[in-house]
């Protein structure tokens, strides 16, 4: 395949399949400027088909842009939150079908809109409403009230920025969008952005780079047309003695992990796994390919992650922890994945892994998984409760 050429060689159903290369990328370039403009602070626009909604991100709001969103909006500003978020600022227990919902469930999505008192619409307040490691007394409590349309959406595209899942939000006057220059998106392009995403990959570059566990690795970056980080394949040759190449190769896709990868945090098994996984691949007569995700923080990002430890040290586990967040439990799916592996013509795997969900997720996007091999380390003293949560909560096999 050429290094430009992108690797949209099976868009999945339910994707825009109408779309043009170019609607494609303008779609997923415009997703990808919204969450910028959320991330520092701007009320953006958000269209769908039942209205135009102004959001900010709870998060980042200044005042400016309380006043922006105000100025745009033709009706009173709620504060849209996760199901479990709304259950905590709303002092109420976790409805039951909340409680516990199956990992990736409907019941994990959700949004949940409060009525915001004049009182509440300031930054600081709203930074407390949305984020439960910066709780604080406030001068008045919000009521429910009824959802607006393209909530679901925006909550989306909070996540996509990897933003706290908490937004202010009102129905948008008809000339908001030429009047104060706020930049529109289309909630179609939010919802359809995870599988596009994937499907605009192109490799851009490639070297060779030495590793002290596998002399003959390659790197091989790619880049989607939003123009977002990278995710990388490390493609590692063979030092058995009888090599075989061309035989199934031994596939780790690995997302992302800045604490457990770069510093080597206890509070994980991710660094033993990577630098693990590598020897594995070299020591293989069939080699292996790593797949370098970036999908830090099972997807919700390392500012999350963080806030997630913080209540983790308060108690809650790290399915809990993400949940309390407004985030779902693993916010990652394998689309960057199947496409990478596609485009290094690698189409069937002997992945090493734990996660029964990588194997049904690989699978569900086209790549014939012969084969699961166990990817399995002791505990720390420090990372035992989080293993223990994995194998309790998220099914993860034990051999
Ligand atoms: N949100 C959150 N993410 C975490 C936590 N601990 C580790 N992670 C992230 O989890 C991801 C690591 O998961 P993977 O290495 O893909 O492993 P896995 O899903 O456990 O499956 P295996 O293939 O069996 O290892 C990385 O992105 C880490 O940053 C945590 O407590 N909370
Ligand atoms: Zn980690």
């Amino acid at each position: 395949m050429s290094s430009m050429a992108p690797i949209a060689s099976q868009r999945p159903q339910g994707a825009n399949d109408a779309a043009s290369p170019d609607a494609l990328a303008s779609g997923l370039r415009a997703v990808h400027r919204a969450a910028s403009e959320l991330r520092r602070g701007t009320p953006i626009l958000l269209g769908g088909p039942d209205g135009t909604l102004v959001v900010a991100a709870a998060e980042t709001v200044s005042a400016r842009g309380l006043r922006e969103l105000a100025a745009a909006a033709r009706g009173p500003a709620v504060l849209l939150l996760a199901p479990v978020r709304a259950a905590a600022v709303l002092q109420r227990p976790v409805p039951q079908a909340l409680g516990a919902p199956a990992v990736g469930s409907a019941a994990e999505m959700g949004v949940v809109a409060l009525r915001l008192p004049p009182s509440l619409l300031d930054p600081a307040a709203l930074r407390s409403l949305a984020d439960p490691t910066a709780e604080r007394l406030l001068p008045e409590q919000p009521e429910r009230t009824a959802t607006p349309p393209q909530a679901l959406p925006a909550i989306a595209l909070a996540k996509l920025a990897r933003l706290l899942p908490a937004l202010v939000v009102a129905p948008a006057a008809e000339s908001a969008a030429s009047r104060l220059d706020l930049f529109a998106v289309r909630a179609a392009d939010v919802v359809a952005y995870p599988i596009d995403a994937p499907a605009s990959l192109t490799r851009v570059a490639e070297a060779r780079v030495p590793l002290e566990d596998a002399p003959e690795a390659r790197i091989i970056a790619f880049r989607a047309a939003d123009g977002g980080i990278e995710h990388l394949a490390i493609l590692v040759d063979s030092t058995a003695p009888t090599p075989t190449p061309g035989a199934v190769p031994l596939v780790r896709v690995h997302s992302e992990c800045f604490t457990g990868d770069l510093l080597g945090s206890l509070r994980c098994d991710c660094g033993p796994q990577l630098r693990g996984a590598i020897k594995r691949m070299a020591a293989d007569p069939a080699g292996g390919v790593l797949l370098y995700l970036a999908q830090e923080g099972r997807g919700i990002g390392l500012v999350n992650k963080l806030r997630a430890y913080t209540l983790q040290d308060q108690g809650l586990d790290t399915l809990d922890a993400n949940r309390a967040l407004g985030y779902g439990a693993d916010e990652r799916n394998f689309w960057v994945a199947a496409e990478m592996l596609r485009a290094i013509a690698v189409p069937r795997v002997r992945l090493l892994t734990n996660n029964p969900d990588k194997l049904a997720g690989l699978a569900a996007c086209g790549i014939e998984v012969e084969g699961r091999e166990a990817h399995q380390f002791e505990g720390n003293g420090v990372n035992d409760g989080y293993l223990e949560t994995k194998a309790r909560r998220f099914g993860h096999l034990l051999t």
